[in-house]
């Protein structure tokens, strides 16, 4: 019988050189169009969160919010989106980040958590670690708890954690 995890790893296709030569880009759409490997995916990043009570679950614009809500709500907490920047109608704090296949800025409502709140942050995938450090920073900001950062895919040959400081990373597959 294969595990979960082994699944889900099944599920992932490799498309090279995309967005950009020499990137292996690795494609949840396999994932997201089965709906057994859609809940595995979801309930092993929702375990990940351990027995800590959580208030909040962070997710990154745009993969990360597909995973991040279902998270929140099994976990009974809210959701909070970290978006690309321009996307967020309401007082920001704004972090600019480098990722394996370019730049870009991220945003979070200035309101969006309080401090002390437990945070969850939630993406799909873990490569370089820029876009992570970036969210963990505007979460920093808040003053918030950050108890760990979960990602249903981690590239470990991009050594993405080693950005991350002494956040806890889980991730339900990784290559
Ligand atoms: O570890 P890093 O090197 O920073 O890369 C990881 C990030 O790259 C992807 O996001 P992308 O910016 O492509 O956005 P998308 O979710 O809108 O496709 C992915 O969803 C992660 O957020
Ligand atoms: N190789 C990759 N595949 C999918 N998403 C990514 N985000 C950053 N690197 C990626």
């Amino acid at each position: 019988m294969t595990s979960p995890s082994d699944q889900i790893r099944a599920g992932i296709r490799d498309v090279p050189d995309f967005p950009k030569p020499g990137i292996v880009f690795k494609d949840i759409a396999p994932i997201l169009s089965d709906p057994e490997l859609l809940k595995k995916s979801i309930n092993l990043l929702t375990a990940t969160a351990g027995d800590v009570n959580i208030d909040k679950v962070v997710g990154i614009d745009a993969r990360g919010f597909i995973f991040a809500a279902p998270v929140a709500l099994a976990l009974n907490a809210g959701f909070v989106p970290i978006r690309k920047q321009g996307k967020l109608p309401w007082q920001t704090h704004s972090m600019a980040y480098s990722l394996e296949y370019g730049e870009n800025v991220v945003e979070i409502h200035k309101d969006a958590i309080l401090p002390g709140e437990n945070v969850l942050l939630v993406d799909d995938l873990l490569a370089t670690g820029g876009t992570a450090a970036a969210a963990i920073k505007l979460i920093d900001q808040l003053e918030a708890n950050l108890i760990a950062a979960s990602f249903l895919i981690e590239l470990n040959f991009l050594n993405g954690r080693d950005l991350l400081g002494d956040t806890r990373v889980e991730a339900v597959v990784d290559f």
